[in-house]
């Protein structure tokens, strides 16, 4: 019988011939370095458990990391995927091994041994290993924020700082709303979600630009039309937090100046109603008497308590300078937004290119916003019974569309109803058939009536016409 040591200096000089021919080289990443948790095998493992070639994979286990609301996918023991960056295609395999523990240690090890072995033509290799190994650093960081709850700090205590030198205060952010939940015309979402992602992945452009890699959008519109769903949903697009200024808590510039410093990296800071929070009038027109003057910086009221009489000396240079000054190029990958109901009382100087890239008008339902409401699918109310609504109502708008909300919403959880009673057809396509078969035996001549029904033309919601194509 030949020792172990004899058997095993034979398979390694068997194993270096046969790769010396191989046409690949294979790099094994190890879970455990030495006595420290390996940050590549923690990378590679979740970049694979994102990556679309995990469903090839004939054997994978779930795992759910606390704090986090996303399961996340890994590679069983000896199991195999395929990947491919920059036109290399790469083999990975994740092997398990049980582990001999050392006779004594201070720490205690699993008791398996765990690495991926990466395998690359040797051709590829000088070309891609090193960028292939960032990317993956780099996809894994991006996954981990996505699966980590975004957070919603405000500055509740204005900008003075507690125990640990913070202005801020965080709890976890989950708002539901999400740019598929959002109802506003699809093309102008397409361009809001085109422009956001290109500014999330726009580090290098910037850098080459010497611009701050910071982005300002403006949301106006009557109440009620999205404006605070809308950066929920930047937020949960962009996986960023969101820190909500309170203009009104800030006293001084220095303490907005100190706010912001203490912002992080991706992430939105958000000034809701930025027309109420300071006086922010349009300097380029006289006053005119007749018009509502916009509410007077916040002065301690007179008969504010003894403490309470703090001159607030914040100005809207201090803001101008926060949005797109000197004072907002500390830090990078920020975006800001402001929400206003009455666009027309901000400063042009806030509102230009630099502060507020891109203005944001929140309207009223169009047709195709409503749609994204869902109930009007789940309602299956034919246009003629939309009209009726509006018809009945065409003195008041908003009361139309909000009385059209609820006829949808109850319809909607009608159908359901029927649905669930009727064991899975729905009641509209049982309504349906009912009235082809009255059709059918109505009508003398060929056909089930269907041909009335293609050509009649739809009153959209507010009186467009729209024809069936
Ligand atoms: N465009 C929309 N799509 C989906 N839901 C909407 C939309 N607009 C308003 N809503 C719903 O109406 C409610 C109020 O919306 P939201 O708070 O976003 O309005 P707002 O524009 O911020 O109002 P305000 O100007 O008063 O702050 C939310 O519950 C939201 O679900
Ligand atoms: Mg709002």
């Amino acid at each position: 019988v030949v020792p172990p040591e004899i058997r095993c200096f034979f398979a390694k000089i068997f194993s270096r011939v046969c790769n010396s021919f191989s046409s690949y080289c294979y790099f094994d990443i190890t879970e455990i370095d030495g006595v420290n948790t390996n940050e590549l095998y923690n990378a590679v493992q979740l970049y694979l458990s994102n990556s679309p070639s995990i469903t090839s994979a004939t054997h994978v286990n779930l795992t759910r990391h606390l704090n986090s609301s996303a399961f996340t996918f890994g590679l069983s023991s000896n199991d195999r995927l395929l990947d491919s960056f920059s036109g290399a295609a790469v083999v990975w395999e994740h092997v398990v091994t049980p582990r001999q523990s050392p006779p004594f240690s201070w720490r205690s090890f699993p008791d398996e041994k765990r690495r991926f072995t990466l395998r690359i033509h040797k051709k590829d290799k000088p070309l891609m290993l090193e960028s292939y190994l960032d990317h993956i650093m780099e996809r894994a960081t991006e996954i981990r924020r996505k699966n980590k709850d975004r957070l919603l700090y405000t500055n509740s205590k204005g900008g003075s700082m507690d125990a640990r030198g913070m202005p801020w205060e965080s709890v976890p952010f989950k708002h539901p709303s999400t740019f598929d939940t959002l109802a506003m015309d699809p093309n102008k979402k397409l361009e809001i979600m085109a422009d956001l992602r290109s500014f999330a992945d726009g580090q290098d452009f910037y850098q080459k630009t010497g611009r701050a890699w910071k982005r300002g959008y403006l949301l106006y519109g009557p109440p009620g039309t999205g404006k605070s769903s809308m950066i929920a949903a930047m937020a949960n697009y962009l996986g960023y937090d969101i820190f909500d200024l309170e203009l009104t808590e800030v006293v001084t510039n220095s303490e907005l100046r100190k706010l912001l410093m203490k912002t992080t990296s991706k992430s939105i800071i958000v000034i809701e109603d930025i027309d109420c929070s300071i006086n922010l009038t349009n300097r380029s027109r006289p006053k005119n008497p007749q018009q509502p003057q916009p509410p007077q910086p916040q002065q301690p009221s007179p008969e504010a308590a003894e403490g309470d009489d703090v001159r607030k000396t914040i100005t809207l240079s201090g803001l101008l300078n926060f949005t797109d000054g000197l004072w907002s190029c500390c830090g990078s990958e920020r975006i800001f937004v402001f929400t206003t109901n009455h666009i027309e009382k901000l400063d042009p100087a806030l509102l230009r290119c630099g502060r507020m890239d891109m203005h944001i008008h929140m309207s009223f339902c169009t047709f195709p916003a409503l749609k994204i409401l869902e109930v009007v699918d789940l309602a299956a109310m034919t246009p003629a019974d939309i009209s009726e609504v509006l018809i009945k109502n065409r003195m008041d708008r908003e009361k139309a569309v909000s009385e059209l909300l609820n006829v949808l919403r109850e319809k909607a959880e009608r159908q359901g109803r029927n649905t669930v009673e009727a064991g899975g057809k729905n009641s509209g396509e049982e309504d349906e058939e009912e009235e082809q078969e009255k059709r059918a035996l109505e009508s003398p001549k060929e056909g089930n009536g269907f041909e009335e029904k293609e050509n009649c033309e739809k009153v959209g919601i507010g009186g467009e016409e729209i024809k069936e194509d």
